[in-house]
């Protein structure tokens, strides 16, 4: 096994912990496209006892939001109240194309907006269809997988210019539609709150300016119908308690 397939390409929390590894590594994926929508909670007939598909569930929100704070909540609520099997993944991820866009993001290189953007889909597409960690081999083996941001954050982030809403959805025609996608609601004055008492550290999307922008993107996409498979929007402005147990309700609605 790779020194990458063992730290856990595509994601893991921000520390890399939390990342269930499957014996073997999980089935192939097969190739683009996955065709994971059609083979949604199917019984795999494979060797080794029928597995049901698990479920993908995406977190989303603005930089500050508390989308990294809720998606590990809710990854060890998953295993401590229903004994699933979790994977915690993030985007981007930690991956190599991962690891560029985090130099981008924190200002160490300087990606145009349509190479930021094409970055963000090969780094999803590897997140998704990596035979040895990806996501679908995740699903298909039986797991659960809840992820730190997906197309959505293309769509609302990577947008403007060059990069029309149309041409990133076609980018990422191949990202399998999740099974429940959160998007935690908080103003973006909060939002800038959070992040300044978090850290000194400037990164590309943190401005209020930008903020405010993909606020903006975000309500536009959700009130248009653009997001992909189910959707809770989830007020995140409550103590991390409260929003933790909102989007539990939402998440018990899907499993019932
Ligand atoms: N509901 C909340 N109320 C107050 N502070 C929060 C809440 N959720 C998260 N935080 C704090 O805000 C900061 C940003 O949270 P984080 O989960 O890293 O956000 P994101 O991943 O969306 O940028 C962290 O310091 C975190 O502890
Ligand atoms: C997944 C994704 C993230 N992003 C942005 C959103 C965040 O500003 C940044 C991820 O940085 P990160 O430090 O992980 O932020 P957070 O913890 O708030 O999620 O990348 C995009 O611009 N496009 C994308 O497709």
């Amino acid at each position: 096994m790779s020194a990458r397939a063992a730290g856990g390409a595509g994601g893991g929390a921000k520390d890399g912990a939390h990342r269930e590894r499957g014996a073997g590594g999980g089935a192939a994926a097969g190739g683009a496209g996955g065709g994971a929508d059609d083979a949604a909670h199917r019984e795999r007939g494979a060797a080794g006892g029928a597995a049901e598909r698990g479920r993908f569930v995406v977190i989303e929100g603005l930089d500050g939001a508390g989308t990294t704070t809720q998606a590990e909540r809710l990854a060890a609520a998953l295993r401590e109240r229903r004994g699933l099997a979790v994977e915690l993944t993030k985007e981007p991820t930690n991956g190599p194309v991962g690891a560029v866009l985090r130099q981008a993001i924190e200002g160490r290189v300087t990606l145009d907006p349509v190479s930021l953007a094409l970055a963000f889909a090969a780094d999803r597409a590897d997140h998704l269809f990596n035979p040895v960690n990806g996501v679908v081999a995740a699903l298909e083996a039986g797991r659960w997988v809840v992820s730190d941001r997906y197309v959505l954050s293309s769509l609302a982030y990577n947008r403007g210019g060059a990069t029309s809403r149309e041409w990133l959805a076609e980018l990422n025609r191949h990202a399998i539609a999740p099974d429940l996608t959160i998007f935690v609601a908080v103003d973006p004055d909060v939002c800038v709150s959070r992040i300044g008492a978090r850290s000194s550290a400037e990164e590309l999307f943190h401005s209020r300016e930008q903020l405010v922008a993909v606020d903006r993107n975000y309500r536009e996409l959700i009130d248009a119908g653009h997001v992909r498979g189910p959707l809770a929007t989830v007020d995140g402005s409550g103590a991390i308690a409260e929003v933790e147990a909102a989007i539990w309700t939402a998440v018990e609605r899907l499993q019932g």
